[in-house]
């Protein structure tokens, strides 16, 4: 029994693959090699020369913080089982749901993922959810309320039936047929039907609701939302249901916040909202562990917060792990990842990579942290056990008297717990009010040095490299079934939104002072830690680079001058990039996905850093500069994504709007062309024979307009597959310019 007792609760697997490391190594001595070659062979430094030597120095440092993210991967394994011999009792647990827009998110996805929360396999006495509306919309308040006698029945029956995704509408989207009961329990589908029953009248219930909200009578418990609008209202917090006695087989506890806004407040966005719900859930259960996610990240496995806790828990993990970061993956992708934001592949090579690292990076949602991580204490001061003053606290937490209680039994490990008398919970409410109200932050360390941090709209990376900096470890939590699933964007336009503001946010990170450069020197961010962060940021920061290279293309050919190496350096860069390609197509084969998702993926590539991450770049270039802020646009959810109809064939057709990423990206297009033509037509100013542009520059040009052939073919139709007339005059007038630059840079 004592050697049970010593076990680890969960391990890590290292796996050696030998092959990937020589194939890496080979890249990245060919990249040397072309860089060198440059260096060496160039008999005339001119500018466009210049500039390839800088691009591609940056994509050999892009390619080492690739490779060195992956060169040691590792998986994480959890035993559960041996969790519950350990402990006598399960450690309390706060759950974070954020919701921002009725429209982009509609509660009935929201409330999806609070059902599966409240219905997870853990003590319900235990758990506590929180969540913050945004939006201030008395129509999330009103699906939760309603939702409250189903919500009692749905969680019988998961137990009873051990159901495993516990998303009403993602578990009725089955037959009942599919359920190992169907046959050995004789009630199971008559229980089955009323369930569904029950939950179709609930969603008709909302779906109706929704509709009319614009002439909603806004009384009794809603009356509160009357006169508010989603950036001015005070603060609004309804427990929905107290599970004051903590009974056991109780409903977990279910609160709503909708913290208060002012135009004259920045909210930080989503970091704002959930320092918001720390404050709040420290004040009514002031768990020692919190998880938090996305509303449309629904608990995909019911018992993944053992196997959290089997990370959190362990006698290693307790001492080094700030938090279990469990993927994000996504239901309902469509056939062969038309928009290449499935990221498959990505979790995979990166995801067991930074495993063997210092651990995943935060990426906002399905992860547990520590709540004493999250106010700011790092491994030293919990070795050294050191107390922290009360004017301290003061400083950091803010003026809440009751707060700063409450943090200081947190650090300290123990929980709080207001009394349970009815003044006593109406005091509570109170004093959660107040620290919810938006002035609360003024002069404290929220964001700064204590909570989610502001300054970034990738304020996940942001938060979790201030904890790695501290010299915490993270872990990734892998059970199978994986632990939540949601959705990612199914058309091009929200893929392309998304993509540009994680651009933005890593630029942002880059540039400030939470820069992961600042982190390895002063910090204890380790060196490789610090490479694969560079990975990440680089979405962002390579952009340009690309920008710059495929500009140089278009004007090289345009101008007759080549920047290409001739003769043995071309061979250099034909066979990079035919190792790349067979690499890469290797890695999708290996994953068991297709030609065409590889494919799909390495032209989304392309499309997205030109367009969307150098938009995003300019986005948060323009903040630093202080000429704009930037803006948290949020990602639209659709419920109905799942089971998207196969034989649709413009499932995954490009679709196009107004939206400024796709001006770079119809102009990138529009270069090429033009280049090529003029290559074509002759029209190119003569040069001297040995120094025109070669077949290089031309190839690569070709290559470029195939990635972009969806865009070619939005030029010719009308519609939303078609690029607006708009979007396409604004390119041609770029293209215009930049014709006419390169020749007169030439002639003149
Ligand atoms: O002012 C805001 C804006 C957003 N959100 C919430 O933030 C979450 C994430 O927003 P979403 O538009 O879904 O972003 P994604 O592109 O899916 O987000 C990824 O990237 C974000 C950082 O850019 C992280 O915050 C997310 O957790 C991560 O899933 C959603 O629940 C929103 O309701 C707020 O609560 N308040
Ligand atoms: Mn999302």
């Amino acid at each position: 029994m004592s050697n049970q007792n010593s076990l680890p609760l969960y391990e890590k697997c290292w796996h050696k693959h030998n092959f990937k490391r020589v194939t890496d190594m080979l890249i990245l001595f060919l990249l040397i090699l072309l860089l060198c070659y440059r260096i060496i062979s160039v008999n005339d430094y001119s500018f466009p020369w210049f500039i390839a030597l800088i691009c591609e120095s940056w994509f050999t440092f892009s390619w080492i913080f690739i490779f060195t993210s992956q060169w040691t991967p590792a998986l994480v394994k959890t035993y559960p089982g041996r969790l519950l011999q350990r402990v006598e009792e399960l450690p309390a647990v706060d759950l974070f749901v954020t919701t921002a827009d009725v429209v982009l998110e509609p509660p009935i996805i929201t409330l999806n993922t609070v059902l599966s929360l409240l219905a997870l396999d853990y003590p319900t006495n235990k758990l506590s959810c929180y969540v913050s509306d945004d939006a201030c919309s008395p129509l999330t308040l009103y699906s939760l309320l309603e939702s409250s006698n189903f919500a009692k029945l749905w969680i019988l029956f998961c137990n009873k039936y051990h159901v495993q995704v516990r998303a009403p509408f993602m578990y009725f989207s089955n037959h009942p047929e599919a359920s190992t009961y169907k046959d050995s329990i004789p009630e199971f589908r008559q229980e089955w039907l009323e369930m569904k029953e029950m939950y179709d009248h609930l969603s008709r219930k909302i779906e109706e609701a929704s509709h009319k909200s614009n002439s909603w009578q806004l009384d009794g418990e809603f009356a509160v939302f009357s006169n508010t609008e989603p950036k001015n209202h005070p603060t609004i917090i309804r427990v929905i249901w107290g599970n004051k006695e903590r009974l056991l087989d109780g409903l977990p506890q279910l609160i709503y916040i909708s913290r208060e806004k002012r135009s004259k407040h920045p909210h930080h966005f989503k970091a704002g909202a959930m320092n918001v719900l720390t404050r709040v859930s420290g004040l009514m259960s002031n768990a020692p562990f919190m998880l938090n996610v996305d509303c449309d990240m629904f608990v995909n496995n019911p018992k993944i917060v053992q196997h959290a806790m089997c990370i959190l828990l362990d006698s290693i993990g307790e001492k080094e792990v700030a938090f279990a970061q469990c993927p994000q993956q996504f239901y309902g992708g469509l056939k062969d990842d038309p928009f290449g934001n499935q990221m498959i592949i990505l979790f995979k090579y990166i995801g067991t990579g930074i495993t063997g690292l210092q651990g995943p990076f935060y990426s906002g949602t399905n992860c547990f942290h520590r709540r004493k991580v999250i106010y700011g204490l790092s491994p030293h001061n919990i070795e050294k056990g050191n107390k922290i003053s009360k004017k301290e606290l003061k400083q950091n937490f803010g003026g809440s008297e009751e707060l700063v209680e409450s943090v200081a039994l947190a650090l300290e490990g123990k929980s709080y717990m207001p009394d349970d008398d009815d003044s006593n919970v109406s005091k509570a409410l109170d004093a959660a009010t107040q620290v919810a109200n938006c002035g609360y932050e003024y002069a404290t360390g929220w964001g700064q040095q204590v909570g989610w941090m502001y300054g970034s709209i990738t304020e996940d990376v942001q938060t979790g490299l201030t904890i790695h900096r501290k010299g915490w470890r993270s872990e990734m939590c892998t059970p199978n079934p994986i632990g939540f699933t949601g959705c990612a964007p199914n058309c091009l336009p929200n893929a392309m939104t998304q993509q540009k503001r994680w651009a933005t946010g890593m630029v942002e990170i880059f540039f400030s002072r939470h820069s992961p450069i600042f982190a390895t020197l002063f910090g204890k961010l380790s060196f490789r830690m610090f490479l694969a962060y560079m990975w990440i940021i680089d979405w962002g920061l390579c952009s340009i680079f690309e920008t710059c290279y495929v500009s140089l293309l278009a004007y090289c050919i345009i101008t007759n001058s080549t920047f290409f190496p001739q003769g043995l350096g071309l061979w250099i860069l034909v066979t990079l990039f035919t190792i790349h390609m067979v690499y890469t197509l290797s890695e999708y084969l290996a994953t068991g996905l297709s030609i065409q998702a590889w494919w799909n993926n390495q032209r989304m590539s392309r499309i997205k850093m030109v367009s969307a991450g150098f938009l995003g770049f300019l986005s948060a270039l323009f903040k630093l500069l202080r000429l704009s802020d930037t803006v948290f646009e949020i990602t639209r959810k659709d419920e109905n994504s799942y089971g998207n109809d196969v034989h649709d064939l413009n499932v995954g057709r490009f679709t196009f709007n107004e939206s400024p990423v796709f001006v770079a990206g119809t102009t990138i297009l529009f270069m090429q062309l033009v280049a090529i033509v003029i290559k074509v037509l002759g029209l190119q100013p003569i040069k001297s024979v040995d120094n025109g542009c070669g077949l290089g520059e031309i190839l690569c040009s070709v290559y470029l307009i195939i990635c972009y052939w969806p865009f070619l073919r939005g030029v010719c139709e009308r519609g939303k597959y078609g690029i607006p007339l708009s979007t396409i005059c604004k390119s041609a007038i770029m293209v215009f310019l930049f014709v006419y630059l390169c020749r007169s840079s030439v002639v003149g």
